[in-house]
């Protein structure tokens, strides 16, 4: 697949112009571009969303995507524009990669790991379960995540302008179908390959990420202490897109690792809970389990520990895949803004599911293993929000 190459750095011959931020500009001018790259971005997430409509298949719409370089340049320079010139001013904007590193901190530095195996070990002692570790295999592989090599290797699909590169604590593997920087390597996730899992010492594996060149085509299963997927999954148009990239994330952490998902909502506090839930039912059947959940006022931010190496093999005909809908995937409309989308129509089958959710599930915005809702005593609230998350 030929992606675009020195388009997004520059502008070529022939190409359009790509939408810019005046430098002088004043604050209503500046809400204005702001308008207009979300636009873009927008709009090609809508186009995708009605071509998946009108022809339904997605892997023939995603081949055709993927070959419109236009659109993919102006898309990528739209995105790297909004984070240079808007994001930064505005706490939301930066606030989910800073979001991202405190429950990466807490996580493998802060005895979060720890204290999510010993709480395994407790419920698995309590439910009499054999599936979970022994203890001192357990605490084990806890000191071997935390002490291997003081680095985390990290994973950033759809990275476009790899906002992570500039941590310190993380060997950082930014991909994306068109790279808004050059320290970004192009990728298409959906069809990226797995290979054997590398059997290196840790500081082997390092050099081995250090290494990686454009284009990956493939990588080794069990790599990464870290998936992000920052905004990514809702670019999709179809459930089924997002539901290959999540098993791909299962299939490239190493157990007990993080997927961070960040997904913008530009509705209210509780207004897609159901989604939410939809989605973690969907994720953690892949052998994940929810360690942390927080909302800012337009987007959900989820990170899942890896806690089984293998998957059940007969997810698809359980309808987990469906569970990862968005509400733009039931609205003909000009969509985006999910304010004024009504409740999607499931089925009958979705509707057991998420009673079985609702069952199963509390209230509040929850912790699976503090068992504490999340909303009210994580360190980030509700603050500003990018034009590109709202409606
Ligand atoms: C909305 S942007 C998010 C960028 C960045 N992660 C952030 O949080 O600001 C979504 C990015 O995902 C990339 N992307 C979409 N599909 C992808 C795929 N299959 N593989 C890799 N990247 C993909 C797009 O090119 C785009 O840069």
């Amino acid at each position: 697949m030929e992606l675009v190459g020195s388009a997004q750095f520059g502008k070529r011959e022939g190409e359009r112009e790509p939408v810019r931020v005046a430098a002088s500009a004043g604050p209503s001018s500046s809400k204005l571009e702001q308008e207009k790259l979300s636009g873009v971005v927008k709009g090609v997430h809508r186009k995708l969303r009605r071509k998946y409509r009108e022809v339904g298949d997605f892997e023939k719409i995603w081949r055709e995507h993927c070959e419109d370089e236009e659109t993919l340049s102006e898309y990528a320079l739209a995105m790297k524009n909004l984070a240079d010139h808007h994001w930064a001013r505005s706490c939301e904007g930066e606030g989910r990669i800073e979001w991202c590193r405190s429950v990466c901190q807490e996580y493998f530095q802060g005895g979060g790991l720890k204290r999510a195996l010993e709480k395994d070990e407790k419920s698995a002692r309590h439910s009499g379960s054999a599936t979970v570790a022994a203890p001192h295999c357990q605490q084990d592989e806890s000191h071997r995540m935390n002490h291997q090599s003081g680095k985390v290797r990290l994973l950033d699909v759809g990275s476009c302008f790899n906002p992570f590169l500039k941590f310190d604590e993380f060997v950082t593997v930014g991909i994306d179908i068109v790279p808004a920087v050059e320290s970004v390597h192009k990728c298409d996730f959906l069809n990226l390959q797995l290979q054997p899992p590398l059997q290196l010492a840790p500081d082997d594996t390092n050099a081995f990420l250090l290494q990686l060149r454009s284009p990956i085509d493939a990588l080794p299963a069990e790599l990464f202490h870290v998936v992000v997927f920052s905004l990514l999954l809702s670019y999709f148009p179809s459930p089924y897109q997002r539901w290959i990239c999540c098993k791909k994330a299962h299939e490239l952490l190493a157990l007990h690792g993080l997927l961070l998902v960040i997904t913008p909502d530009s509705s209210h506090q509780n207004r897609h809970a159901l989604m939410m839930r939809s989605w973690r039912v969907a994720v953690e059947s892949l052998g994940f389990k929810r360690y942390r959940y927080v909302k800012f006022s337009h987007m959900h931010l989820m990170a899942f520990r890896k806690v089984s190496l293998k998957t059940t093999s007969d997810l698809v005909s359980r309808n987990y895949p469906e569970m990862l809908y968005i509400p733009q995937d039931f609205n003909n409309a000009d969509e985006e803004d999910y304010s004024d989308v009504p409740v999607p129509v499931r089925s009958g089958f979705e509707d057991d599911q998420l009673a079985r959710c609702f069952a199963e599930l509390p209230d509040a915005p929850y912790d699976s293993d503090s068992g504490e809702s999340q909303s009210s005593s994580a360190p980030f609230h509700e603050l500003d929000d990018p034009v590109l998350l709202q409606s």
